[in-house]
């Protein structure tokens, strides 16, 4: 290990890579091409050493001199959906040496700095978190929240003011010990793919295993290839490629050096929905194939819940939340968390107490507590006066023609199957509901609902109620 610099490696990265170096800072564009490079290039079992990463320099030189740019805490086990996927499969065949017990990935207490016109401010503070060997944990947040930050200083191209990372029990970054990127086992698979457009498919996924046999990476290649769905292109280039199939090709190539850890920033926001949301459930497929421990970033909940086993919420550099994405959806443990994760409202409600059963009343009836968790968390969320705020998500809410309780359509978003109503309460408030598309009401119709609500979700009552993220 060797005493790292101040400051951020990624900067560093475009003048000092293996033996060669470039005067022009890089395009962000490039420099992802040489992070990529730098990661799947790997001294100690597939990899190709500084001749690998030379070659990557040279061709980012080649794309700059022809300004060729891109287009470009453990979770509960109470999840019906996931329980299951959150068990330890042993380590992708192809790792070197045995896995140490223990988690595969630790993150303890990191803060990570930059310097900026205001002085240095961090912009990644207190972040905490393990994945288990063979899960696949997402950092999901909104824009700037320092996911993408986090990612690339596991990655080993930022390095940490605060806090460490560890890698199968062996710490690989902190302000006192560093693993270069390319020793750290991990592979990078970025959102605009990445790949060498002067190598085709084959020679792109076999560029990190230089140091096996011909015979061995034209085996390993072709078994990724067809792990990614991708056998019958390898004799493509990437531009005869659509942009999901670079994808898989990526991965491929990501997968091939068989790496400890994938990393993976927002690997389908360049695709169109649909096509994000089907790579996104047969990733999860593929990596639990290929028994790869992984970490996504995203802001796109559809893609975090259709891969990860675990979903930590970031906001403001750390996480609120570090959950399975059923509880996360279900039981928020913020408003924060609940504002981001999925469609809601939130209406005012009083907490009421009698026999020992708790309810909450609101505007609409009464939603009776029926779990001892909600209770202790209704309890502790009312004021003085018993007043809390209620979650409703649009699933909690049924349309029912025969229900005395009416409520007015204001908007909707008709999505296939479903129309989102947005309906306005008696009181003003507005409601979320979704409801099966053959019932289509006219704006301003007065439809009946009722609540369906498994359990109640309670916050402390410090602002008036809305609805969100209609
Ligand atoms: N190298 C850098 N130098 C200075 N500030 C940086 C640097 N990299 C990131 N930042 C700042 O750190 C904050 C977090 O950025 P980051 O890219 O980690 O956010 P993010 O959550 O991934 O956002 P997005 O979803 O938009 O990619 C932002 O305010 C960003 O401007």
């Amino acid at each position: 290990m060797s005493q790292p610099a101040e400051g951020d490696a990624a900067s560093q990265s475009s003048t000092t890579i293996g033996a060669a170096a470039i005067s022009a800072p890089m395009p962000a564009s490039v420099a992802r091409v040489v992070d990529e490079a730098r990661s799947i290039v790997r001294n100690d079992d597939f990899g190709a050493g500084t001749d690998a990463v030379d070659s990557m320099m040279r061709f980012g030189r080649m794309r700059l001199n022809a300004n060729y740019m891109h287009s470009s805490p453990t979770p509960s086990s109470d999840d019906p959906q996931r329980g299951a996927a959150v068990q330890s499969p042993p380590q992708g065949d192809a790792a070197p040496g045995a896995p140490a017990p223990g988690p595969a990935l630790e993150v303890r207490d990191l803060a990570v700095a930059f310097d900026g016109p205001a002085g240095r401010t961090r912009v990644i503070e207190g972040l905490r978190f393990e994945l288990k060997r063979g899960q696949i944990g997402c950092l999901l947040g909104p824009s700037g929240c320092g996911k993408t930050t986090a990612l690339r200083t596991i990655a080993g191209f930022v390095r940490p003011d605060a806090g460490e990372v560890l890698i199968d029990g062996k710490v690989i970054a902190s302000p006192r010990e560093w693993v270069e990127p390319e020793h750290r086992g991990v592979g990078v698979v970025f959102q605009d793919y990445a790949l060498f457009p002067h190598l085709d498919v084959e020679a792109n996924v076999g560029f990190g295993l230089r140091r096996v046999s011909a015979a061995q990476r034209r085996e390993r290649v072709a078994r990724m290839l067809a792990l990614v769905g991708m056998g019958d292109y390898r004799s493509r280039y990437p531009h005869e490629l659509s942009g999901g199939q670079q994808q898989r090709v990526a991965l491929a190539r990501a997968l091939a050096p068989g790496p400890a850890l994938l990393l993976l920033d927002e690997p389908f926001s360049n695709l169109d929905p649909d096509l994000r949301e089907r790579l996104a459930m047969e990733l999860r497929e593929i990596l639990n194939e290929a028994r790869t421990t992984a970490l996504l970033v995203t802001h796109d909940q559809n893609e975090a819940f259709a891969m990860a086993d675990v979903v930590g919420v970031m906001t403001a550099g750390s996480i609120a939340q570090w959950d399975t994405p059923y509880r996360l959806y279900h039981r928020p443990l913020t408003r924060e968390v609940a504002d981001f994760v999925g469609l809601g409202s939130f209406l005012q409600g009083r907490l009421r107490e009698r026999d020992g059963i708790s309810s909450v009343e609101f505007e609409l009836g009464v939603l009776p507590i029926r779990s001892r968790t909600d209770q202790a968390i209704a309890s502790a969320s009312a004021d003085a006066h018993g007043e809390v705020v209620i979650l409703l998500r649009p699933d909690d809410v049924i349309h029912d023609d025969h229900s005395p309780l009416m409520a007015e359509v204001v908007r909707k978003a008709f999505r296939g199957a479903q129309f989102l109503y947005s309906l306005r309460l008696p009181s003003g408030a507005e409601l979320l509901a979704l409801v099966p598309s053959h019932h289509n009401h006219a704006i301003g119709e007065h439809i009946g609902i009722r609540f369906d609500a498994d359990h109640v979700v309670t916050f402390p009552a410090r602002e008036r109620a809305r609805a969100v993220r209609a």
